[in-house]
């Protein structure tokens, strides 16, 4: 299905997703690329412009919110202010069926909840965990085949977030209730979800479990936008000279690739010449020396730039002589300036433009800053505006006495190399490869 709001230009872009019977689906992605959307339009609050939602294989674009049998809950918890916990999770079932009372559903739920001590409270009394409680409460007393949650827990601090997180978990899985759950963050979409829909946008870019989005991402910004600390992404350029070994040069270095060379390194051999992105993540590094280097790690080294401490473990950040790849939705917004009159109505020229071709709100998935000077011998990186210096994080117990300054040895695991090509699709891993991961 597609969205637009305003003539021409849209949100979702042809979206396909099938969501299983009891299933919980996460859609994950950064702000305004359409998950809302998508919510709204399974809830009935929003038509499709085009497309179908289908429920229970019934075509069901016209049927009303009220007679879809499904359940929202909202980041702004949404109680009614004026009534109790216990009129406000009775409510919907008042609604349902008038004259029965909702009492012993009413307590069940609050028993199921552990809220049974707040049903006399009104909204203004409770914290906001217990609000967005009541406001589950409400959800689930009505038994409903699905539940549609929009970051139910966006407006709470970190330790009660872990906490509903666990507790939302326990509950979708006890009552074995269909459930679409949006969000922006990634920790909590692998941590909550059977599935995640990864969105950019308004383009599905990735479906599939937690493990293969992080252990197969299909692009740049799925790599990217999945996993901490974030992938580190260089620029490189195949080497594949007919009498030597192949390589990926990475600036200053290169990652030799060892003969025989793997099927997918192999299948590099194409990108000869190239420019490619090379992602690390932070597993994919060690401190080492060479000599240690076990069957599928090549040495580089690296100057350490920063160092993170991080109590557990230390984030360092080295120099490598490699040049980042930007991921333009994922860098820090960037000051703007005023635009001028000339190049205002450059931009409302290009918004006619956009209008007129009908889509798309997603630029390029990956920034290639200067193009075409991939090969060229740059030794000094360039640093990324409000970026830490460096172009590689890795990760490290405490124990190394680690200075800025420092010139040190490291070890990159070939296993956990990807390779993507100048687009930002991933080759390496080999797409049409799919290791017993893929489900
Ligand atoms: N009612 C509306 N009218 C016009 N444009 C809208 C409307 N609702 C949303 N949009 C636009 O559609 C795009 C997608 O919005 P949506 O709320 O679905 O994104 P989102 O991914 O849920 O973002 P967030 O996480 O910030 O809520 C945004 O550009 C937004 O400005």
């Amino acid at each position: 299905m597609s969205k637009s709001y305003t003539q021409g230009v849209r949100v979702v872009e042809r979206l396909s997703l099938d969501i299983a019977p009891g299933e919980f689906l996460v859609l994950l992605g950064p702000s305004g690329c359409g998950k809302s959307t998508v919510l709204r339009m399974i809830a009935g609050l929003e038509e499709p412009t085009e497309g179908e939602v289908r429920l229970d294989g019934t075509y069901a674009n016209h049927v009303h919110p009220s007679e879809r049998d499904m359940a929202m809950v909202f980041q702004n918890y949404a109680l009614y202010p004026t009534m109790s916990s216990r009129a406000n999770i009775g409510f919907p079932l008042r609604i349902e069926a008038p004259g029965r009372d909702p009492g012993p559903r009413v307590e069940a739920t609050a028993r199921m909840l552990g809220i049974e001590d707040l049903l006399d409270r009104f909204p203004h009394q409770l914290s906001g965990g217990e609000r967005q409680r009541v406001a589950m409460g409400r959800a689930i007393a009505r038994h409903p085949s699905a539940f549609l949650m929009d970051e139910p827990l966006a407006n709470l601090d970190a330790k009660l977030r872990n906490h509903l997180r666990a507790e939302i978990a326990r509950l979708t899985r006890d009552l074995d209730v269909t459930t679409v759950y949006v969000t922006h963050d990634q920790a909590e979409a692998m941590s909550l979800g059977d599935r995640v829909a990864v969105l950019r946008g308004g383009v599905l870019q990735q479906v599939g479990t937690p493990r293969v989005v992080y252990a197969l991402p299909e692009n740049v910004f799925v790599a990217a936008f999945i996993g901490t600390p974030r992938i580190n992404l260089l620029r490189g350029v195949v080497l594949a000279p007919l009498d030597g070994a192949m390589s990926i040069g990475l600036g200053r270095q290169a990652l030799v690739l060892p003969e025989p060379l793997s099927p997918d390194h192999r299948l590099l051999r194409v990108q000869q010449g190239r420019e490619v992105i090379v992602g690390l993540r932070s597993e994919a590094v060690r401190l080492a020396r060479p000599a240690q280097a076990r069957p599928g790690e090549v040495a580089i080294s690296g100057l350490v730039e920063h160092v993170e401490f991080q109590g557990h473990e230390v984030l360092v950040h080295l120099n490598t002589g490699s040049r980042p790849a930007l991921v333009p939705d994922l860098e820090a917004p960037r000051p703007v300036s005023r635009p001028t009159r000339r190049r205002r109505r450059e931009g409302r020229v290009l918004d006619r433009l956009r209008d007129r071709a009908g889509t798309l709100r997603a630029g390029p998935v990956v920034v290639l800053e200067h193009p075409g000077d991939a090969g060229s011998e740059r030794t000094e990186p360039a640093p990324a505006e409000g970026r830490l210096p460096g172009d590689l994080i890795v990760r490290t117990t405490p124990d190394h006495a680690l200075r800025h300054g420092m010139h040190v040895p490291l070890l990159v695991d070939l296993a956990h190399l990807f390779v993507f090509d100048h687009a930002g699709v991933r080759i390496c891993p080999a797409p049409a490869r799919s290791p017993d991961l893929e489900d």
